[in-house]
């Protein structure tokens, strides 16, 4: 599988438009690739907060419009990164979305971990609740997540329980944890035994300089390829099959205890 990973600048001297222009030329430019992958809220910067809302989109929205036709036109599978998703609810979601070649949207994912604490993304949009997988016929299956989910081994376990062989990471991660996106990209393809495609942003919104350095990481954990700081495409073949090698060869996913009692507090003394 031929991955390329478009690490976009993501500046508040380019509209919202132009970047949508831009960044669906960089995915007819893909053509030849299996699989296309764009980061988190590349439309405003997932730090850009006081930009969600005007910038929020229904599902098959401006972004879906102009990436499905460009996927199409590219002949690749697209994970389109995230939008800002004005639900039928009201609510602002961080939704990915995933296009078949054909421009079909073959699956949306909701971020379920928010970013921010009490501020900014976790205040303005609503959590997902559904991890979402999807199957990439004659290839993988594909476990979705996004940025600060990241951080949450349990949300990659479950992708994995459901088949996921490929786990792809959108995000919007600034450079001063760059080392623990690194860190935890590896992590997160270690103990789960599978690929880790991890699509950052770089330039500078809201204040908050992007970290890039979009990672492949095989999953024995080795770094197959890195990409610096600025807008940069990271192309990578995949061997797929390495996945189900690995796993056989170092089981270590089968001796997995599932349904552990409490922990036992031992008395102190
Ligand atoms: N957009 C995000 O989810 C940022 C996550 C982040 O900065 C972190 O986990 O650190």
């Amino acid at each position: 599988m031929r991955a390329s990973l478009i690490q976009i600048a993501v500046n508040e001297d380019e509209t919202v438009e132009a970047r949508r222009l831009r960044a669906a030329a960089l995915v007819r430019e893909q053509a030849g690739a299996d699989l296309v992958v764009l980061p988190e809220l590349w439309t405003t910067g997932a730090f850009a907060f006081e930009a969600f809302d005007a910038a929020a989109e229904p599902l098959r929205g401006p972004t879906y419009e102009a990436m499905a036709e460009a996927a199409g036109d590219a002949g690749v599978w697209l994970h389109a990164g995230s939008v800002p998703e004005r639900g039928t609810d009201g609510r602002l979601y961080n939704t990915s979305l995933v296009l078949s070649p054909s421009g079909d949207l073959a699956a949306s994912y909701r971020k379920i971990h928010r970013f921010g604490f009490d501020k900014g993304e976790a205040v303005l949009m609503g959590a997902g609740r559904e991890p979402v997988t999807v199957r990439v016929p004659d290839t993988t299956t594909l476990g979705v997540a996004t940025c600060y989910d990241l951080r949450f081994p349990e949300l990659f376990r479950s992708l994995v329980d459901a088949g996921a062989e490929v786990l792809v990471v959108p995000a919007g991660w600034p450079e001063r944890r760059r080392s623990h996106w690194t860190l935890l990209a590896r992590a997160r393809a270690v103990e789960n035994q599978a690929f880790v495609l991890a699509c950052g942003t770089a330039g500078t919104h809201a204040g908050v300089p992007q970290a890039g350095h979009s990672i492949v990481v095989d999953p024995w954990g080795e770094v197959l390829a890195e990409a610096g700081a600025g807008e940069e495409v990271l192309t990578v073949d995949l061997d797929t099959a390495k996945v189900a090698r690995t796993r056989e060869q170092f089981p270590a996913l089968k001796d997995r205890v599932l349904g552990l009692e409490p922990p036992r507090q031992q008395r102190e003394g």
